[in-house]
């Protein structure tokens, strides 16, 4: 974005959101658009720039495997890689709410086909990753949940100790990779869920090596749904690299499964994560495998210049 010089210096974006997680998204098939941390940030920046939590560029995987080791591994297995940026500029790993909209954005643009029904693989630095279609909805397979500090920490319930602005004292936290980082903590009502100040990174002991995102959890019970039962939870969450947002899939993954280790072995498989921006859905599968279900949206188109 330039002041004085009016040709335009960026292609078209759209702007797109899942549950209020919100992107701007570039398709750059052959991989001409480099996208440089200071670049991303001023886009991002919500006064300066356009705004967004994150930026995604679509980039044919054959061309992204000269960069990326995880669409080298990829073969031909699937046309697109998902360049996701934080709004800081920071590489992640994943984004469970970017891949949906990075699913409806490749359709939209008519670089991608996906019936209803049907299936589409995306290459992302996290591994090839499915997103299915029934209807508007799309349900992506995040891959498998880990835990950095084993098993022996699933087992305690936690591993780390988080101080949050706002909330008393020091609380335990889980931390569980998706594969992305994050560290789940937990209060006990609705009161302390709106009190936590997310408007600087809760401090994390120890401090994680690459940071972390944090979700801050109260669980609100179970219902059952055409006969499915499903825990019930309200989470936000401040994300590594961006700050608060309205919403984090791999996030609400990480608190879906923080939940069912903390309410024991009698805990439901399935579910229902109320964050500020919507509703998502989380089934914890058998080896460690993990879905989410939710909205992609795409808003309008956007002309940097
Ligand atoms: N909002 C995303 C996660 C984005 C990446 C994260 N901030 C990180 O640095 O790991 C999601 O929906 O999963």
């Amino acid at each position: 974005m330039t002041s004085l010089d009016t040709s335009p210096r960026w292609p078209r974006l759209v702007k797109g959101h899942g549950t209020g997680n919100d992107f701007l998204l570039l398709a750059d098939p052959t991989g001409e658009r480099e996208l440089a941390p200071a670049d991303v940030a001023a886009l991002t920046d919500r006064h300066r720039g356009i705004g967004a939590d994150g930026v995604i560029r679509a980039v044919r995987t054959s061309v992204a495997a000269a960069t990326e080791p995880a669409a080298a591994a990829a073969g031909a297995d699937a046309e697109w890689f998902m360049d996701y940026r934080n709004a800081d500029g920071s590489v992640s790993e994943m984004c469970g709410n970017g891949l949906r909209v990075f699913v409806a954005f490749l359709v939209d643009e008519g670089l991608a086909v996906l019936p209803d029904g049907g299936h589409l693989d995306v290459v992302t630095r996290a591994g090839t990753l499915r997103v299915h279609r029934t209807g508007v909805d799309l349900t992506a397979d995040m891959g498998r949940w880990g835990v950095p500090g084993g098993d022996v920490a699933l087992a305690a319930g936690s591993d780390v100790l988080v101080t949050v602005a706002g909330v008393a004292g020091q609380r335990p936290g889980l931390s569980i990779t998706m594969p992305n980082p994050h560290v789940v903590i937990a209060v006990a009502d609705d009161a302390e869920l709106a009190a936590a100040d997310l408007t600087g990174a809760p401090l994390v002991d120890p401090v994680p090596a690459g940071g972390t995102n944090v979700e801050i959890v109260r669980a609100e019970g179970e219902v059952v749904r055409e006969g499915r039962r499903y825990g019930v939870l309200r989470m936000r969450v401040h994300e590594r690299g961006v700050g608060e947002t309205l919403s984090c899939g791999t996030g609400a993954c990480a608190a879906a499964l923080a939940a069912q280790v903390w309410a024991g072995p009698e805990a439901p498989s399935d579910w229902i994560v109320h964050v500020p921006g919507g509703t998502l859905v989380v089934a914890l599968g058998p080896d460690r495998a993990v879905s989410l279900s939710g909205p992609a949206v795409l808003v309008g188109d956007v002309q940097p210049r």
